[in-house]
């Protein structure tokens, strides 16, 4: 990648919400099995009950057939869902197997709203990030409407904050040397590409997760 330091947040996003759009529907299907092979038999992946993913939208790597895997291993699994009011509010709603999904005013397919199947964000084990652009220290960039920095805001200031474990998914492509912080936004414990893993904690530390 070029040196993207002097870039702004929006001009960065721009640059590499285009490198994943220019992906090709083979590089595409690739990098979402590349993926599957870093993270289905991982232990951070397996020991998880409770796990929150995405539909892929905009060129993101494809986690679907993680959600599948987990959905055949019997693990709930969520998906974000955009609340009408307020607009800036997002929650994880459980989501099964072919239930129907409806387009959000993104156009990114997400299942009815429907309050009983929502689970708060600390009784989720683990949750598989969408992003734009991400670096090797837990940096993440995403589409720009702070939805997943808002929804965790409230445990980031928890001290020993444990759960869940967060996790951005992406193409090597979207890799960065550093990205700056937004004093809101909530660090990653890494980041898994289809290329491999980026764990932002220390190797020893990350052995114990
Ligand atoms: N797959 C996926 N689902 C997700 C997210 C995500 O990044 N990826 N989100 C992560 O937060 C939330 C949605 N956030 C989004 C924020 C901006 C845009 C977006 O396309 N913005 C357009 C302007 C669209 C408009 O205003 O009509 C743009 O910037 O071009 C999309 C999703 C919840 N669901
Ligand atoms: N905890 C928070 N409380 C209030 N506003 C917030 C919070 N987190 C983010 N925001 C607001 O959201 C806006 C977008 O933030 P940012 O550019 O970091 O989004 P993003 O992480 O790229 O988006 P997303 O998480 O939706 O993919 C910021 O301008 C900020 O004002």
């Amino acid at each position: 990648m070029t040196d993207t330091a002097p870039l702004t947040r929006p001009q960065l996003r721009r640059l590499l919400r285009d490198a994943r759009r220019a992906l090709t529907p083979l590089q595409q299907r690739q990098a979402a099995r590349g993926l599957y092979r870093q993270l289905a038999q991982h232990p951070l992946f397996r020991r998880a009950r409770h796990i929150a993913l995405y539909l892929p939208n905009d060129g993101e790597i494809d986690p679907r057939l993680l959600l599948r895997e987990a959905q055949r291993r019997g693990k709930r699994t969520y998906l974000p869902v955009l609340h009408a009011w307020p607009r800036t509010h997002m929650v994880f709603q459980r989501f099964d197997a072919h239930e129907p999904l409806r387009p959000n005013r993104f156009g990114i397919a997400e299942p009815v709203i429907n309050r009983k199947r929502q689970r708060p964000t600390w009784a989720l084990d683990l949750i598989l990030l969408p992003l734009v652009g991400f670096d090797e220290v837990g940096g993440r960039l995403g589409m720009g409407g702070g939805f997943y920095d808002r929804s965790l805001a409230y445990q980031s200031r928890r001290k020993g904050w444990k759960k869940p474990l967060l996790l951005g998914l992406a193409h090597e492509c979207q890799k960065v040397e550093r990205l700056t912080q937004a004093s809101w936004d909530v660090p990653l414990k890494g980041t898994v590409s289809d290329g491999g893993w980026y764990l932002a904690s220390a190797p020893e530390a990350a052995t114990c997760i």
